[in-house]
């Protein structure tokens, strides 16, 4: 599919056949999504999708993980003008922050940074990734909006995958993703069908 063309018929999930296979070796089993964010349509529907949980719910600030998971925080945020928090790995914040280790589907040990100046108690906070799969990240970025005392409102990734980590947020937080129930299985196991017929 042209990576910028709107077809005329949008079912749910319809712009999942824009992300690409990883074609940068066998290591890590990557679905490449930052190809939807080029198309207006696919970004415009990506954001409803991951809000429509959400909304006759509070939420005061939403926060985005490092790296990807800013494109679709900042543009969740915008879209129900609320501000942007930025959860950066670590070294890049030039203020005080709270830090936190974790591990992600790398099994590498990384260490994820907040600023300490806005999150406070009372604030319903909105976290925002690109995919969920180990749920390290995430989880990491939880402790953090928590150990400051304010409230996760919510998490929303584009795919929460069916892994340990996927299901105990969960189980405990509430969610929104983009993947039909009848593409979750295709999704844990890292390869779509559309990518048979995927054009570059
Ligand atoms: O559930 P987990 O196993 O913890 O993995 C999820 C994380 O992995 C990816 O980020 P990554 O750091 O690879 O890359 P990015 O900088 O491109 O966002 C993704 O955007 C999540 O942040
Ligand atoms: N399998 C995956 N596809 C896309 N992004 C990811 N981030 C972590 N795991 C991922």
């Amino acid at each position: 599919m042209d990576a910028l063309a709107i077809p005329a018929d949008r079912q749910k999930g319809w712009y999942l056949s824009l992300m690409a296979p990883n074609t940068k070796g066998p290591d890590f089993a990557w679905l490449d999504p930052s190809r939807l964010y080029c198309n207006s349509q696919a970004l415009a529907d990506c954001v409803n999708d991951l809000l429509a949980p959400f909304h006759n719910d509070t939420i005061d600030l939403v926060a985005g993980i490092d790296a990807m998971g800013f494109i679709l925080g900042a543009s969740v945020a915008t879209s129900i003008r609320k501000g942007f928090l930025a959860i950066r790995k670590a070294g890049h914040l030039c203020v005080a922050t709270q830090s936190q280790n974790y591990s992600d589907y790398t099994g590498r040990e990384k260490t994820m940074e907040v600023r300490l100046d806005v999150l406070k108690p009372g604030l319903r906070v909105l976290l925002v990734d690109q995919w969920i799969e180990t749920g390290g990240t995430m989880k990491a970025a939880i402790q953090l909006v928590e150990r400051l005392g304010a409230t996760v409102a919510g998490v929303a990734a584009v795919a929460i995958e069916n892994t340990e980590g996927g299901r105990w947020i969960k189980e405990n937080y509430k969610f929104s993703h983009c993947i039909p129930e009848e593409l979750q299985s295709q999704i844990d196991g890292k390869y779509l069908d559309s990518f048979k017929s995927f054009s570059k």
